[in-house]
């Protein structure tokens, strides 16, 4: 199925997936099965999200791609190359992997750690120094503030955004991450997972992320892999199918009880299923919201205003109502793609 939602970035979409695993398997040599013959494809410009319990295999197939860790079966493609067969210093050179602690340079200031990147590839310290300040404008920090300080001068979230930059300092197309939100407060974090998919729309780079966290990967994943006990996939489906067609009963436990109400916040509103403005209902309205916002973030508005309709804006230009019956044609349209 294809990606859906404008974060799909499927106007980068090519016949031939960006990575592909095929049969991939990690077996560790005390006999733990990490990963066990794993299929998974991730399309150009996707953001692929890895999900599941503790133990199941994530990080171990996060790593497999870079070739941090070797895998015992199976073929690793990036971009129609055999990974297994390029050198791997160089392979990962070639993919921004970021994670949760971050592994800044902690006697560095913050410049010359997402400098570090640049040089490597022999570029002048003068184009890494502008590069870099470049960079971390990108991910929301000023350098003229922030550039001169040391990691531990900035806020668990800043730091985060610092790892970001030094990920995307080799222009990677491809992008690793394992529990990059993961140090932060719940607060932080839903505003550092907007500023990423925000980044990731403008730069169109393929992303692998790893997560624990079903909200987590429902938000910010084209597509989601839920792994299972013995690196076993469960599930590999769009944010939508996955919470209205739960593969099996662990996947159903898995995203929850709730998961109809998930299913409010990964589907944006389509002017399809709003009705036309009329002189009664504009009387009616509370405050309109966008028409990129979410179905949950319509029921909230009229939860809000107390009323049983929200109208809705593109731009400056009021497009139609939203009402219950239109939220619940929203859902059933999610599904048929
Ligand atoms: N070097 C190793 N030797 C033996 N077993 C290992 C080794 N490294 C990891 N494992 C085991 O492989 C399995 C998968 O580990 P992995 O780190 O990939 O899981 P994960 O899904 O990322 O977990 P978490 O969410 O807790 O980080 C676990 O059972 C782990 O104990």
């Amino acid at each position: 199925m294809e990606p859906t939602g404008s974060q799909a970035g499927t106007q980068h979409a090519a016949s031939e997936p960006m990575i592909r695993l095929t049969g991939i398997g990690k077996t560790y040599p005390d006999g733990t099965v990490a990963v066990h013959e794993l299929d998974l494809e991730v399309g150009r410009g996707e953001l692929a999200v890895l999900v599941g319990p503790s133990g199941c295999g994530k990080s171990t197939t996060l790593k497999m791609i870079n070739r941090l860790i070797e895998p015992t079966t199976g073929t690793i493609e990036i971009d129609g190359d055999d990974v297994t067969r390029r050198d791997p210093v160089e392979l990962r050179r070639g993919i921004g992997y970021v994670i949760q602690a971050v592994g800044l340079f902690p006697h560095q200031r913050i410049t010359a750690n997402v400098m570090t990147v640049p040089l490597l590839y022999g570029e002048s310290k003068r184009t890494a120094r502008q590069r870099a300040e470049e960079l971390l404008d990108l991910v929301g920090l000023d350098p003229k503030t922030y550039g001169g300080r040391y990691p531990h001068e900035l806020s668990g979230g800043q730091r985060q955004r610092v790892g970001v930059a030094r990920a995307l300092a080799a222009d990677p197309p491809v992008l690793l991450m394992d529990e990059p939100f993961g140090a932060v407060d719940p607060v932080v974090r839903v505003r550092l997972q907007e500023e990423f998919l925000r980044l990731q729309r403008d730069l169109g780079k393929t992303v692998v992320l790893v997560t624990h966290d079903i909200d987590e990967a429902v938000t910010m994943g084209d597509r989601v892999a839920v792994f299972a006990e013995g690196g076993r996939l469960a599930q590999y489906a769009t944010p939508a199918a996955l919470l209205a067609h739960p593969a099996d009963d662990f996947v159903a436990d898995f995203v929850g009880a709730t998961r109809g109400l998930r299913r409010l916040s990964v589907t944006r509103l389509d002017p399809a299923h709003l009705e036309p403005m009329d002189d009664v209902k504009a009387g009616e309205l509370g405050t309109a919201i966008d028409l990129d916002s979410t179905l949950e973030e319509a029921l909230a508005a009229m939860l809000r205003d107390d009323r049983p309709m929200v109208g809705v804006k593109d731009g400056a230009r009021f497009v139609g109502v939203l009402t219950p019956a239109g939220v619940h044609r929203a859902l059933r349209a999610s599904l048929v793609e």
